[in-house]
């Protein structure tokens, strides 16, 4: 077994596997202004040699164990969970775990607790997997924080915190604290809640700057959307800054729907003897979102191309992805003056303005959403149906952001519905970067004509 190798195991379709992907850049806007500059990643790649390869014969061993964590579990009793936590399960609808549940919670879950680094796509359970694990783990009787989960945007914590809020709604004196912009804390008191989910800046803030609360005791780690806090520098550099303070004892889950393969090495090097699941890359898109683009002329065709699939995107719910807060707000503006009832999110909006957006959107208020990449991950929306890129997803060198598109139509298509996809080709550029990313996935994004009446027909009844 080399260092380049693939030591693969199979688990439910799920493969530990150690290919070469390409890097992936952020290049737009996300949450309190910090995604602009990718880490060191050749410092990354230099120090991971021995994580590579102390993971690889960690993963044979547990193979070859028949008592392994790594055999899955069909149904959520088997995990042998607080029976509270299990009518949490049943209330909130779940009567059977995913594949990345059914996977990840024995090994989750195992005593003694062990690390995981997973990866499976958008909308397939991966934030329940790991909320079950973070409330599993909370001892009540002791008042202070137990789970840190740190995620990427203020919108994201808080969905995550209300995911955690409706499993944990029978165990008694729970106590679940969001740590985002906007939330004030008294420097002078110590925090009681068991488990904190937060934004990285945040986070710093309330553990290191006010020390409110102590790292070094918290049992569980999760760092969500993992790779893109590795891979963009300022959230890079504060969960490094949190993750130097926790015990040795102190569990760690990073969760994505992508890693690419720098970020996959720097995540084993960070966390101790981890439990790979990982996704081989035809797998990694869904065949339930159906994947389009349309040809038009000009930058303002665009905008022509969206009032004639108008129609189509309003009988679901769709959300139009800007590459710029600039041109959402353009699109937004110009839509509302013509009559279509939109909402938009974007980061120069106050939090309480996004929430409000985002809420109206959830309720059905608005049926169109535009947006920047603040909302390409994550967010949970059962009733979408329709991702349009009005501009594609690309990164600091201009080439297509395959990374950031996967996550941009997983926003449709969740936990199993079908959903469309559609991207708007203005040029010659942007042909190239859709082939790009057609060819990333190997997985045929089809032409549609958005002035032919039977094409929008096959749009609509798709959408429904
Ligand atoms: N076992 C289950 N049974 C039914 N619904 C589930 C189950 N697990 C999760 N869901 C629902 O599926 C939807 C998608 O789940 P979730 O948000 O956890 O996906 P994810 O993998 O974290 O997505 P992303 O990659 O976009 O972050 C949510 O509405 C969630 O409530």
């Amino acid at each position: 077994m080399d260092v380049h190798g693939t030591s693969k195991y199979q688990a439910n379709g799920f493969e530990s596997n150690l290919e070469t992907y390409d890097d992936d850049h952020c290049t737009e806007e996300e949450d309190e202004g910090d995604c602009a500059n990718p880490a060191d990643t050749s410092l990354m790649s230099k120090v991971i040699r021995k994580g590579l390869v102390e993971s690889k014969l960690d993963l044979e061993v547990q193979q070859q164990d028949p008592n392994s964590p790594l055999h899955s579990v069909k149904s959520f009793e088997r995990l042998h969970l607080k029976s509270e936590i299990l009518k949490g399960i049943y209330a909130v609808g779940f009567n059977a775990p995913s594949r990345i549940q059914e996977t990840a919670l024995p090994i989750l879950l195992a005593d003694p607790p062990q690390n995981l680094i997973a990866q499976s796509q958008s909308g397939t359970g991966k934030t329940a997997a790991f909320v079950i694990t973070m409330v599993s783990r909370v001892d009540t009787t002791l008042k202070y924080p137990q789970v840190l989960c740190l995620s990427p945007t203020y919108e994201l914590a808080v969905q995550i915190g209300e995911a955690t809020a409706k499993l944990a709604q029978f165990l008694p004196n729970i106590n679940i604290k969001i740590a985002v912009r906007g939330e004030s804390i008294s420097p002078y008191e110590q925090l009681s809640a068991h488990i904190i989910i937060g934004t990285p800046g945040k986070l710093v803030d309330w553990s290191l700057k006010f020390r409110i609360f102590d790292l070094t005791k918290i049992k569980v780690f999760v760092l969500d959307e993992a790779d893109i806090m590795i891979a963009t520098q300022g959230h890079h550099d504060q969960c490094i800054r949190i993750h130097k303070q926790l015990s040795r004892k102190c569990q760690m889950l990073l969760f994505s729907a992508t890693y690419d393969q720098v970020v996959m090495d720097f995540a084993q090097y960070i966390v101790p003897s981890p439990n790979v699941i990982r996704l081989r890359r035809e797998e990694e898109t869904l065949n339930n979102i159906k994947q389009y683009y349309v040809r038009c002329s000009s930058p303002q065709d665009k905008y022509k191309a969206i009032e004639n699939i108008y129609g189509s995107i309003t009988i679901g719910q769709a959300i139009i992805f800007c590459k710029s807060r600039k041109m959402a707000g353009w699109l937004a503006g110009k839509m509302s003056v013509d009559g279509h009832a939109v909402a938009v999110l974007s980061g120069e909006l106050t939090v309480e303005q996004r929430l409000l957006a985002l809420d109206r959107f959830r309720m059905g208020i608005e049926k169109v959403l535009i947006t920047t990449n603040v909302l390409s991950r994550g967010i949970d929306v059962e009733q979408v149906t329709i991702v349009v890129n009005f501009d594609l997803p690309v990164n600091a060198e201009g080439n297509a952001d395959c990374e950031t598109y996967l996550h941009r139509i997983g926003r449709t298509g969740r936990f199993g519905k079908s959903g469309i996809a559609i991207n708007l080709i203005h040029s010659k550029k942007t042909m190239q970067i859709c082939r790009e990313i057609e060819n990333h996935f190997n997985k045929s994004i089809k032409e549609i004509n958005a002035d032919n009446a039977e094409d929008i027909e096959i749009l609509d009844s798709q959408s429904m």
